[in-house]
């Protein structure tokens, strides 16, 4: 088995009183592909959102590769190589597709506060060249030089992707990466997870409401329901499991 990479320790959080999360213990093991789902209001977002630094528990706390996140800010827990892509892309519209990862490749390496931008953005140095390798890689070789902005929503996803692993990170939170796609896109977008997974052998964990996409991706999956965890362990045993499929009645199919 392999090491705990995030150890979530009886996390626990409340908004005006109402438990949003209540005592979730979770361990994401190191090179794993960790799906997270819950039906609407289970505390999936908010779980992610503490382990950002987004929110900061009201109890408990959250370790990673052996330091405590709790209590730092987010981009300090950035820092330390955990890395989320949002379910609506925080890209550079204005800019162009390249000029995004650049950034990001930048921002990473000298950090955000001595990054000079457009004075930098010389795509023939190396930075430049590793920048379009990444997007060619990820399928959008052919639109280095469009506006990010004008890009397809898939393929906005995928620039925010490309942005995300610029940076090197030991572990990506993906939340919803699939969300509002057609199937092809979505299908595009699993198969990109997976050859990422095969190449880096990155730590993924994943929020998701596509059932599809998550016993395509998942090793492990642990289900919220009520801001608790009330089932956890490998596809097979999360299929059919009677507490999950009570706590969506009235939702979709597991
Ligand atoms: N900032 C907030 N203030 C007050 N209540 C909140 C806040 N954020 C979340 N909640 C509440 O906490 C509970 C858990 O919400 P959360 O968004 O984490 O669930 P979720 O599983 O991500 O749901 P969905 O799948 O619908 O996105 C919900 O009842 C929600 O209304």
């Amino acid at each position: 088995m392999n090491p705990t990479l995030l150890h979530i320790d009886n996390v626990h959080k409340t908004f005006a009183g109402l438990h949003a999360l209540s005592d979730v213990n979770l361990d994401i093991r190191e090179g794993e592909t960790h799906a997270i789902i819950g039906p609407n209001g289970a505390g999936k977002s908010t779980l992610l959102n503490v382990c950002v630094g987004v929110i900061a528990p009201t109890k408990g706390k959250v370790l990673f590769d052996g330091q405590q996140l709790t209590g730092r800010r987010p981009f300090e827990i950035n820092q330390l190589g955990v890395a989320r892509v949002f379910q609506t892309p925080e890209i550079f519209g204005d800019l162009t597709v390249i000029e995004n990862v650049m950034m990001a490749m930048l921002s990473h390496r000298d950090g955000a506060f001595r990054l000079r931008l457009l004075s930098r953005f010389d795509e023939r140095g190396q930075v430049g060249r590793r920048a379009a390798k990444a997007l060619a890689d990820l399928g959008l070789g052919d639109h280095l030089h469009h506006l990010a902005g004008a890009l397809s929503r898939g393929d906005k996803r995928r620039l925010e992707l490309v942005m995300s692993l610029a940076q090197d990170p030991k572990m990506l939170l993906l939340d919803e990466p699939t969300a509002g796609m057609a199937r092809a896109d979505t299908n595009t977008t699993i198969d990109i997870l997976r050859d990422i997974k095969r190449k880096t052998g990155i730590t993924i964990v994943i929020i998701e409401h596509d059932m599809h996409v998550v016993f395509s991706l998942a090793d492990r999956i642990t289900v919220l329901a009520g801001g608790r965890v009330i089932a956890q362990g490998v596809p097979e045993e999360i299929k059919g499991n009677p507490k999950v499929i009570e706590a969506y009645l009235g939702e979709e199919q597991v």
